[in-house]
């Protein structure tokens, strides 16, 4: 890493990444043009970066990818969690090369450019790897000039007045600002997401706009379409949600109406859930918690089921009363090791936090169900006189495996209404 005091801009670098204290690494730009500051962490997973940079758990951040070959298979239309990318820029080992694969749209580079999102190249990821876990994740600027002049010291200043993550609450930015009712299902290669014609018949019952893709009304009567199979409704609140995970609640059996992070007890309540889901989500839980931890302790005062997953399982163990940390590295990958507590049986998982709850400040009325194998920090909560559980990783996957999916069964089908399984 080039010294703050000696610092001249290295012939041929286009990118660069600035610290607080004035130090900098070197590399080639790519995508946007331009400088964005955040908090930067490393990411594991060999598969998905596309499914990553779009996940909104990133806003806020800058992804080192530990893995070298970031962008060799482009982008295309699915692959997505949110409509844009939400991590604001990334660091790769090599230089992304022209796309190779049969679903390829468009290349990784040309997406991050028409995203606004800034990419890094050339850059030795394992040497910052070994620093963010040696010294914590530090608040940095990236920044890409094809000129490759960069104000080094303006760019420190910069990231130095950067006030952190901690205390910060995104949710409130990347949370959709409407009520909808989620659609899709699984996906299968060829035909894309499932979206079946019940949903369609439910969108009217429900008394939502019976429009199709296009925006124009569908053109079926009611008694046109199947008896739906009764589902229970689960209310999700979306404090920046990976699509997945929806996409998954309708999988295992739910109808799925969506809400602002903001939404009140009232108007969950006005939905008439038979469970409802606390999503995942950028930020500090704590600063989150403000609005969103009075709302989840009137439902569980209410007895209304609850699963919540990564910021939604942070906010959970807020509402019962535990305390969230900052961790020093965070956990962001997609082979992560967690231990179920109930059987001994470990789950690869994965992971994308920087907070967790602190086990030891949990009430007597919960329960820690999983721990994380890498460090014994909590990975799980479950509520003993309620209906109500939750886990710090992800098992909607996108990217990673799908040993946890039965989280979705487990909640889907203990509520009202379920089918039996
Ligand atoms: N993926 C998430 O929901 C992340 C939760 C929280 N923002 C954290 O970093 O710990």
């Amino acid at each position: 890493m080039a010294d703050a005091k000696t610092l001249t801009v290295p012939k041929g670098a286009t990118g660069v990444v600035v610290f607080a204290d004035g130090s900098a690494v070197f590399g080639r730009g790519f995508g946007a043009i331009g400088e964005a500051v955040g908090e930067l962490c490393f990411n594991t997973s060999i598969t998905g970066y596309q499914e990553i940079m779009t996940d909104p758990s990133y806003a806020g951040q800058i992804i080192n990818f530990t893995f070298p070959h970031i962008g060799n298979v482009g982008t295309n239309l699915d692959d997505v969690e949110a409509d844009n990318p939400y991590a604001l820029g990334c660091i790769v080992r090599e230089d992304v090369t022209a796309p190779s694969n049969f679903r390829n749209v468009m290349a990784f580079d040309q997406w991050m450019a028409d995203n606004g999102r800034i990419g890094l190249a050339g850059v030795d990821t394992r040497a910052l790897t070994r620093l963010i876990r040696f010294k914590g994740a530090p608040n940095v600027v990236i920044a890409h000039d094809p000129d490759g002049q960069f104000d080094i010291a303006a760019l420190a200043a910069k990231a130095a007045g950067w006030p952190g993550l901690e205390g910060m609450d995104l949710a409130i930015e990347v949370t959709g600002k409407e009520t909808r009712l989620w659609k899709d299902g699984g996906w299968t290669l060829g035909k894309g997401y499932d979206v079946d014609a019940t949903d369609a018949l439910e969108t009217v019952a429900a008394g939502y706009p019976a429009v199709g893709e296009d925006g124009e009304p569908l053109l079926f009567a009611e008694q046109d379409l199947p008896t739906p199979a009764p589902r229970p409704h689960v209310v999700a609140i979306d404090y920046g949600a990976k699509n997945n995970i929806f996409r998954n609640l309708v999988k295992a059996g739910a109808r799925v109406t969506v809400l602002p992070a903001t939404a009140t007890f009232e108007q969950v309540m006005d939905l008439q859930p038979d469970g409802v889901f606390l999503s995942n989500g950028p930020g500090d839980p704590a600063a989150t918690g403000a609005y969103a931890v009075p709302v989840i302790a009137a439902l569980l005062t209410e007895n209304v089921p609850i699963f919540g997953i990564c910021l939604g399982h942070q906010l959970l163990g807020l509402a019962v009363g535990a305390k969230t940390i900052k961790m020093h590295q965070g956990h962001r990958g997609a082979n992560h090791p967690v231990k179920r507590l109930d059987d001994g049986v470990v789950e690869i998982t994965s992971m994308n936090h920087g907070f967790a709850v602190d086990a030891a400040t949990l009430p007597a009325n919960v329960r820690a169900t999983h721990v994380s194998l890498f460090d014994g920090s909590n990975c799980g909560i479950e509520l003993t006189d309620r209906n109500a559980f939750s886990v710090q990783y992800h098992p909607e996957a996108s990217p990673g495996p799908q040993d946890s999916f039965y989280l979705f069964k487990k909640f889907v089908t203990g509520l009202k209404g379920a089918v039996a399984a």
